[in-house]
């Protein structure tokens, strides 16, 4: 037998099973977590309209999926890599947990320009991924810091971590966590210089769910905070190739010490259309240092040989043909595409007389609901012009009074949806 079974002797009641459930006691922290996880939620109360309402012909600007079919050059990577696997001397098993070398060296001349070298970017099956990758590294026993509202993945995974107490059912905040502030007020990114410090901050610019991007002056001082505080900066990238105006940043690390306390999280979900097709990468600098002086890539690499067994290498060829001077040109129009959709909204909105933010360097727009609750807002355009969208307060308290609109619908879809919209808020 390949274990001891269990002596028949032993008490039952040592396990406390019954009939009807384990005798294992839960992880406590998954008690803490508010409610199921927002997208789902989102999905959840579509379908349930729509069985309400069967020949609803329901648009969705709400979760942020790709509807554009990957452009021919892309998917001719992703099928050449098929093919190889069909042929002996192409054929190929488990990879590098880190990932294929020719892409880690693409990513850093394509997309980094060199500011990152190949072993410091690890190849995966996503960014949200890697996000709780990052957190089993860094353990229960380190304070996070979030943008609010932010994509809740941050707040989640550190409760699922146990580096947090309760929901304050007061504030919806977690307890040891710090929430940063982001409104209009203050151009929807945090005052870092007055938020508590965190061993670990979550940025993510260009900004879901605000569509907002942070500007090189601004990152400049958050890498300046972190490195005085010795916190390490988590730099969510995911929309960067979004971004069109000049001068702001696409990676963290085109920032002046960036590489002494910063890891970037990234994507290409959002404009290859590989959100189903699942690939990432995270980058983490060989210089970054935990207090003891241990290279946090170490500890990174040790998740990622442990408990990952790399990106699939069919899309890992993909992910070749994205960075092909080809592939960056599909990508482009892509973005342009899902870019013009963003504008479309934002002008209907502006023109209703909405404050409307977002929407330039990024495929989300946010919207101020002139003190109207974000969630009854959602029920209201779902019900009134059967349109799929995100309340605000899904990404945090501070979210709170703001709709979230993504542009990732199909072109015709969203030109029938703001139709729908002028006649529901005019
Ligand atoms: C800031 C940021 N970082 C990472 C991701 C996910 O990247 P990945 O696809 O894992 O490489 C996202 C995707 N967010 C979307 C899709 C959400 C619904 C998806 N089921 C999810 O849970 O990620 C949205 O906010 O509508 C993101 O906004």
């Amino acid at each position: 037998a390949f274990f001891t079974p269990v002596p028949s002797t032993l008490p039952t009641s040592l396990y406390s099973a019954t009939e009807t459930t384990s005798g294992v006691q839960r992880n406590g922290n998954f008690a803490k977590l508010a409610g199921g996880y927002l997208f789902p939620e989102i999905a959840r109360r579509r379908n349930a309209f729509l069985e309400k309402n069967p020949d609803a012909n329901i648009i969705s600007l709400g979760i942020g999926d790709t509807t554009q079919p990957i452009p021919p050059n892309i998917l001719k990577g992703l099928l050449d890599g098929v093919g190889k696997l069909g042929a002996k001397e192409t054929y190929s098993g488990y990879g590098a947990e880190q990932g294929m070398a020719p892409l880690r060296e693409q990513i850093s001349k394509v997309l980094y320009d060199g500011l990152i070298s190949p072993d410091e970017v690890f190849v995966s099956d996503g960014a949200k991924c890697d996000i709780q990758r990052l957190q089993n590294m860094f353990g229960s026993q380190v304070r996070s810091a979030v943008q609010d509202p932010s994509y809740p993945v941050y707040v989640d995974t550190s409760v699922m971590m146990g580096q947090t107490g309760e929901l304050n059912e007061a504030t919806k905040q977690y307890d040891n966590i710090s929430y940063m502030e982001c409104n209009a007020e203050n151009g929807f990114f945090p005052d870092l210089e007055n938020s508590v410090r965190a061993d670990v901050v979550y940025l993510c610019s260009p900004n879901n769910p605000t569509g907002v991007a942070a500007t090189k002056e601004q990152l400049e001082n958050a890498v300046r905070i972190c490195k005085e505080r010795g916190s390490i900066l988590v730099f969510d990238a995911a929309y960067a190739p979004f971004i069109r105006t000049p001068g702001v940043p696409k990676s963290i690390f085109e920032i002046e010490g960036a590489k002494d306390c910063a890891i970037e999280v990234n994507s290409f979900s959002k404009y290859a259309g590989f959100t189903g097709v699942r690939l990432g990468w995270t980058v983490v600098p060989s210089s970054l240092k935990f207090k003891d002086g241990t290279p946090v890539k170490q500890d990174f690499n040790r998740v990622m040989t442990t408990s990952f067994n790399g990106a699939s290498n069919i899309v890992q060829a993909g992910g070749m043909a994205c960075l092909s001077p080809e592939g960056m040109k599909e990508i482009t129009e892509l973005i342009d595409y899902y870019l013009e959709n963003a504008k479309i909204l934002s002008d209907t909105f502006t023109k209703m007389g909405y404050d409307v933010y977002g929407g330039t360097d990024a495929p989300y727009i946010f919207v101020g609901l002139k003190g109207a609750s974000s969630w009854d807002t959602f029920s209201d355009i779902l019900e009134k012009a059967e349109v799929v969208t995100i309340p605000g307060a899904g990404f945090g308290p501070g979210g709170e009074g703001y709709l979230r609109l993504s542009a990732f619908a199909p072109r015709e879809s969203v030109v029938e949806a703001c139709e729908r919209l002028k006649k529901v808020f005019s």
